[in-house]
């Protein structure tokens, strides 16, 4: 197992133009999020936050800097390896959803799975990247409390369940790092904080988490809570 941190990035740079102006969404991140540890990501309104995320992600190439996840870096590289590097060693859950909407929740972590093990066979690693073994679909359904809804598409499933669902997929491939864009924003109490849980027993498992957040009772179960304002963090 690597002793590199579950994620960390060196002064992201990310601009946006549209017409004549430009946003400098991120001006200079860097941040480090070890394994087993939970960071929440804050910030007023426009302050970057998602972008952050999806440069950590791979889903986005930061203009400047370094994003390195389990001690490979995705940052600056092509698409394929981008894709390969996510499917192996990232967990990501975003507002958007995560599952496929034609698939059962059986199917879709099948799915995540199965991607994770073809890209692993394709690169000749075979490597548990959290360091170790990653779950059976039938263990996280029943981890997430989904084994009653295990064939259920989507559109079938409750907005807690959803949650869940999307969870159990994020982690399905036992991942280096989970990152997650306001898991829990249209979550009631109850489920939140068993979605919270899951999430907790996740880094105690080796992942390291980093949530982008308004809620206080996120920011309270995380280690750590980085405040992030006009594209610098400033706490
Ligand atoms: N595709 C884009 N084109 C132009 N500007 C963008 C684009 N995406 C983000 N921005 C700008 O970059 C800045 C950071 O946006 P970002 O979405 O990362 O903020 P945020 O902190 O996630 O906001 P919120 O909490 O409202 O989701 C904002 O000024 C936003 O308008």
């Amino acid at each position: 197992m690597s002793t590199a941190d579950a994620l960390q990035c060196t002064d992201l740079y990310r601009f946006f133009r549209a017409g004549d102006e430009e946003t400098l969404a991120l001006r200079g991140v860097s941040l480090r999020v070890g394994r087993g540890e939970t960071v929440a990501v804050a910030g007023p309104s426009g302050s970057g936050k998602s972008t952050l995320l999806n440069c950590l992600a791979g889903l986005d190439e930061p203009a400047g800097g370094a994003v390195v996840v389990g001690g490979e870096q995705i940052s600056h590289r092509p698409e394929s390896r981008r894709a390969r590097i996510r499917s192996q060693r990232l967990g990501i859950l975003l507002q958007s959803g995560n599952l496929v909407a034609h698939l059962s929740v059986r199917d879709n972590i099948r799915l995540a799975q199965a991607a994770a093990r073809r890209r692993s066979a394709n690169t000749q690693d075979q490597s548990h990247p959290a360091g170790c073994r990653s779950r059976t679909p039938e263990e996280l359904l029943d981890q997430v409390g989904l084994t009653s809804r295990a064939t259920a598409i989507p559109t079938e499933l409750s907005g807690g369940e959803l949650a869940r669902a999307g969870l159990a997929v994020a982690v399905s491939n036992n991942p280096d790092a989970l990152l997650a864009d306001e898991p829990t924003g249209e979550l009631d109490g109850t489920t939140e904080r068993l979605v919270l849980e899951l999430i907790r027993d996740r880094a105690a498992r080796g992942t390291g988490v980093l949530i982008v957040t308004h809620s206080s009772v996120v920011m309270r179960i995380a280690d750590r809570v980085i405040r992030l304002h006009d594209g610098r963090i400033v706490a």
